[in-house]
């Protein structure tokens, strides 16, 4: 680079440095506004969630940008990471406390990550939270009494017998809920071991989520909904969509969405360690969707192999599922071990048709989780 350029590039860059400067006081005066936000709607009992007020927000600003030659995508991008910013802030005011007469609530198997999420959510918004652990059984009748609201938090594998033999004597008007991930069994086991109020929730997400705001919360009622219906109403007030559900229905879904998912990151996993396959390579080759799919993978091994076994062996149906995606495995092998280009394109062509709308808007939304996939890149 000759004198000239570096003198330039310098100049322009100092320029650069002071509008980011300015970002940042953008930024912080921003944040200090939605704190007060916080602070009112805290005060009204309302949720910092509110998406018709995103979606209009959205919308103007998008329309704003297009008539300065901004493209609207990007202010749309940087506004969704600022409102993430203002959901993960809520948790400093806390949140409405819906049910104040409520007894203090019992997270049994509290010591669990999501157990304690659940528990964090709780105290945050003034309740009184218990935790019953393996060691404090010989305590238990003490921990239960007066409790408004029993929440078991166990592995699926001993979560139904615990419930039979373990919680057959808790307060008559106490509210006997669930987090494990496949409900038709829990459910049936609180609805015969409890004669009050029973409900199974199945969070979708896991516990290192920042905040509930847009997560998922499965709701299979059991019995006497009213009486629990202030729960309902606390976790949307935590940001979270509740979906109902029968049991049956989840427990199926569920054969696909964990069992099935998990079953077939763990083989992908397995299956590079056996090809003894150079990581660093991979890594270095990746296309942004390789990187995204190595991401898939790498992280269910930084977990627990405990949990993960308990979601696939939590039903037995599940081994059908997993058995008939080999089979179509095979079938789809053949294709190509016969050098059946065609019958390939044609099988393509069969389940795109039936993907329908689906492809283009996984097309759509993909497109935009490789973007942030390669902006993380740092080499
Ligand atoms: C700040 C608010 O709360 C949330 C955060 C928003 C933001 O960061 O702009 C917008 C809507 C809400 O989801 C609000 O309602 O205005």
């Amino acid at each position: 680079m000759n004198e000239k350029t570096t003198a330039e590039l310098e100049n322009l860059r100092g320029l650069i440095d002071g509008v980011d400067q300015q970002l940042i006081h953008l930024l912080r005066k921003r944040l200090d506004l939605v704190a007060q936000v916080g602070a009112v709607k805290h005060g009204a009992g309302l949720p910092i969630y509110a998406p018709q007020r995103e979606a209009s927000m959205l919308a103007k600003r998008r329309g704003e940008a297009q008539k300065m030659d901004v493209s609207p995508q990007l202010i749309e991008d940087i506004l969704r990471r600022l409102m993430r910013e203002s959901y993960l802030n809520e948790k400093d005011v806390g949140f409405k406390q819906v049910n104040p007469d409520l007894g203090h609530v019992v997270l049994v198997g509290g010591e669990g990550k999501l157990g304690g999420l659940f528990a964090q959510m709780l105290t945050l918004s003034g309740y009184q939270v218990k935790v019953l652990d393996k060691d404090d059984w010989c305590r238990a009748t003490a921990i239960f009494d007066g409790a408004g609201l029993v929440i078991v938090t166990v592995p699926i594998a001993i979560t139904c017998s615990l419930i039979k033999e373990k919680l057959t004597e808790l307060p008559q008007d106490c509210i006997l809920a669930d987090l494990t991930s496949i409900k038709g069994e829990p459910v049936n086991a609180m609805l015969e071991a409890h004669k009050g109020p029973v409900v199974g929730l199945h969070p979708m997400f896991g516990p290192d989520v920042g905040s509930l705001a847009k997560q998922v919360v499965v709701v299979c009622h059991g019995r006497g909904s009213q009486d629990y219906q202030w729960l309902l109403e606390q976790i949307q007030i935590w940001g979270a969509r509740l979906v109902e559900a029968e049991p049956e229905r989840h427990d199926k879904a569920m054969q696909l969405v964990q069992a099935m998912r998990h079953f077939s990151s763990f083989v992908y996993g397995f299956n590079l360690y056996k090809e003894e396959a150079d990581i660093e390579s991979l890594l270095q080759f990746s296309s942004p969707i390789y990187r995204l799919e190595l991401a898939m993978v790498g992280r269910l091994f930084a977990q627990s192999p405990e949990l993960y076994a308990d979601i696939i062996f939590a039903q037995k149906e599940s081994l059908k599922a997993i058995g008939d995606y080999l089979d179509n495995y095979s079938q789809a092998l053949s294709l190509l071990q016969s050098g059946d280009r065609e019958a390939f394109v044609s099988q393509f062509k069969e389940v795109a048709q039936w993907f329908g709308d689906f492809a283009p808007q996984f097309q759509r939304e993909s497109r935009a989780m490789l973007q942030s996939v390669n902006d993380m890149k740092t080499d």
